[in-house]
């Protein structure tokens, strides 16, 4: 059974007692998705108008974004509403594709295949949505679209509604669930259906884009669960996208914060809540409800000052809402510094060889 705290927060369920982290390994296991250097640009105002008016400008999603995810990991991107976390899932699934860098399965380059080629690496990366109420055409039951997705994958006819019974069953819905139209299910249900509507591809990844953040509390934790037990029992991959520090905090093995379309820390989920290297981690985890008064304290507070994305980068793209900020974090875009192993940050404040910046050094 899964449960939840009262705070909502995942509660060990069945056998293990971190049901979210992977023993540990003395090797290291196989890269699954590679995502190196991203880039993505979004033309506004790119018609005639903004060609005649000068209006037209680009807008940079994504920078240079490096991220690899190996197997049986579940990785978390988290940051906030336009930080570039839904762009970067679609460029994982190859949903949209980028203006350079290079996407990578398994060690095969996918970044610019098309059409059929494409077609195996669509079937074994599948993303969940936020939405799923848009994501399921309302005008058929849940059982046509999965007998449909089983129908892609080459599934013949006969097979098919036992295999979608099974699927159902094993994301915890009864095959009454078939007859039923997406609207008439319940949000927690509708996500567990699109959850195996996922599955009927038989993947190895999956992607999943906020499956939560439009739940509530205890079943946000259930389908959460949920997900860690498809990940044990079938061997899956995660890429889990949220905006909530604290829960997937829960439930990965990394952790990558992401800020104005850069990854600005990414470390093992314990290392980087307890020794936030980036002021913005810091800010994020200052922004958890604390204590019962649930107030958030931190971001809010420098939350008028979001930089221009549309200029050429100088400098951090935190440097205006940052306080800790000096004159070199106006004109220098700070490099990756390694701070502990598979613990990294970009931060002038991060010096490689001491670790820590002095404002930061975890107290004991
Ligand atoms: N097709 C598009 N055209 C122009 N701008 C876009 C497009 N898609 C996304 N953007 C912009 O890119 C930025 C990153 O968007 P993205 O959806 O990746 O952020 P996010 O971190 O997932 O935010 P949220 O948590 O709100 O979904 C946003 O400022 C968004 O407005």
């Amino acid at each position: 059974m899964t449960t939840t705290t009262t705070t909502g927060t995942l509660a060990p369920e069945g056998r293990g007692a971190d049901k979210g982290r992977q023993p540990a390994r003395t090797s290291l296991p196989e890269p699954m998705l590679d995502l190196v250097r991203i880039r993505k640009d979004f033309v506004l105002g790119g018609g005639l108008v903004g060609r005649i008016t000068g209006t037209r400008r680009v807008f940079q999603a994504l920078r240079d974004v490096s991220l690899s995810v190996r197997k049986g990991e579940i990785v978390s991107l988290v940051g906030e509403s336009g930080s570039g976390k839904s762009t970067l899932a679609q460029v994982a699934v190859r949903l949209l594709d980028v203006d350079g860098g290079d996407v990578a399965y398994r060690g095969e380059g996918v970044t610019h295949r098309k059409g059929k080629a494409l077609k195996p690496f669509r079937e074994k990366v599948q993303m969940v949505f936020q939405d799923t109420g848009s994501s399921f055409n309302p005008r058929k039951t849940i059982g046509r679209a999965l007998d449909e997705t089983l129908r892609l994958r080459g599934v013949p006819r006969d097979r098919r509604q036992p295999l979608s019974v099974a699927l159902l069953e094993r994301v915890g819905l009864g095959d009454f669930v078939r007859k039923r139209y997406p609207h008439q299910l319940s949000g927690g249900q509708r996500q567990r259906a699109a959850i195996a509507r996922s599955l009927a591809m038989n993947p190895e990844f999956l992607v999943a884009d906020e499956p939560v953040a439009s739940l509530d509390v205890s079943l946000q934790a259930q389908i959460v669960n949920l997900l860690i037990r498809l990940r044990d029992e079938l061997g899956l991959t995660l890429l889990f996208i949220s905006h909530d520090l604290a829960l997937v905090s829960q439930i990965s093995n990394r952790v990558a914060v992401m800020y104005a379309g850069r990854i600005v820390e990414e470390g093992p989920p314990d290392t980087v809540l307890k020794h936030p290297a980036h002021p913005y981690t810091r800010a994020l985890i200052d922004a958890i409800p604390k204590g019962l008064d649930g107030r958030r304290r931190g971001l809010a507070r420098r939350d008028g000052v979001k930089p221009d994305r549309s200029l050429p980068s100088a400098g951090c793209r935190f440097a205006p809402r940052c306080p800790l900020a000096m004159a070199i974090c106006r004109d220098v875009e700070p490099a990756s510094v390694t701070i502990t192993q598979g613990h990294r940050t970009e931060c002038h404040l991060v010096d490689e060889a001491k670790g820590y910046p002095p404002q930061q050094r975890p107290t004991r």
